[in-house]
């Protein structure tokens, strides 16, 4: 079992570029992700969530504080961390299976293999068929499952999620959280997921973390199981209609309602 953690992490910038002047964005953050796991933070826009995925993945790093995996500080970005964007990010002059395939190219595995093991992998996210596909014939739905199957092909122990649902379509989104969902539980990585979502957050979580702005803090962390549930073959209805579902629901939208109000004031 690994764990990514952050410990007492705070971060600053500068303010329009004067480096004498720092704005405070996260403070005094300690969020501890084992690999069985699946965090969800959710907050209100500017509290900080991407940040902190960014330093879980070392693009940026703390301005106190530590950022470890299994108790050794990350220098930077790493094979053991695999981000997936909103937008994302593939590489258009390349088709769907050297896509997946291209993290395996930078680790030296020979051509034949790397074909078996992309064509496996775009198989789990149920892309069979569509390895020699161009990118741009790939719906966004299709492109982000593409994304994810490469973001797996570096056999990660962390899968770092910044809104990888957010630009689709009601349907579609609502499809790939179940997809994430049994990736997760198969891949058995950690999985760090950042989202607009109240109902993404519950529904795939083992725990939701609630951060509030100015500075970015948590104010939250409760366990959800919803996730499971849906994996052990309940109905979404079903579990949505509890009364656990719904009182979780009032409490995240009365936390994230309470912190706007209380900036109002
Ligand atoms: N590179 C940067 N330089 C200066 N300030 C930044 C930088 N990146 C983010 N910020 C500021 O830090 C704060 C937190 O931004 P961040 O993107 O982490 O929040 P967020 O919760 O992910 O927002 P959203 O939900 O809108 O994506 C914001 O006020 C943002 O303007």
């Amino acid at each position: 079992m690994s764990v990514l953690s952050l410990q007492s992490v705070s971060l600053a910038f500068p303010v329009d570029r004067d480096i004498s002047q720092t704005r405070l964005v996260l403070d005094g953050i300690t969020l501890h992700l084992a690999s069985d796991e699946f965090i969800a933070v959710i907050g209100r826009s500017g509290s900080g969530k991407t940040s902190l995925l960014n330093l879980a993945a070392g693009f940026l790093k703390p301005t106190s504080g530590r950022v470890s995996v299994d108790g050794v500080d990350i220098a930077g970005p790493g094979a053991d961390r695999a981000v997936v964007f909103q937008d994302d990010a593939l590489y258009p002059w390349l088709n769907a299976r050297d896509n997946v395939a291209f993290p395996l190219k930078l680790r030296g595995i020979a051509k034949g293999e790397r074909r078996l093991r992309a064509d496996d992998l775009l198989a789990k996210v149920g892309l069979d068929n569509a390895g020699a596909k161009n990118i741009w014939e790939l719906s966004g739905g299709m492109r982000q499952r593409v994304g994810i199957a490469r973001a797996l092909a570096s056999d990660p122990r962390f899968l770092l999620l910044d809104e990888p649902l957010g630009a689709l379509d009601a349907l579609t989104r609502a499809r790939l959280q179940q997809f994430l969902l049994k990736v997760w539980s198969d891949s058995k990585t950690g999985a760090l997921l950042i989202t607009h979502s109240i109902e993404e957050a519950m529904l795939l979580a083992t725990r939701v973390v609630v951060l509030a702005p100015n500075p970015g803090r948590i104010v939250a962390d409760i366990p959800a199981s919803f996730g499971r549930q849906l994996l052990s073959g309940k109905s979404l209805q079903e579990i949505k209609d509890s009364p656990e579902y719904r009182r979780l629901h009032d409490g995240l939208t009365g936390l994230i309602h309470a912190d706007a109000q209380e900036d109002a004031a």
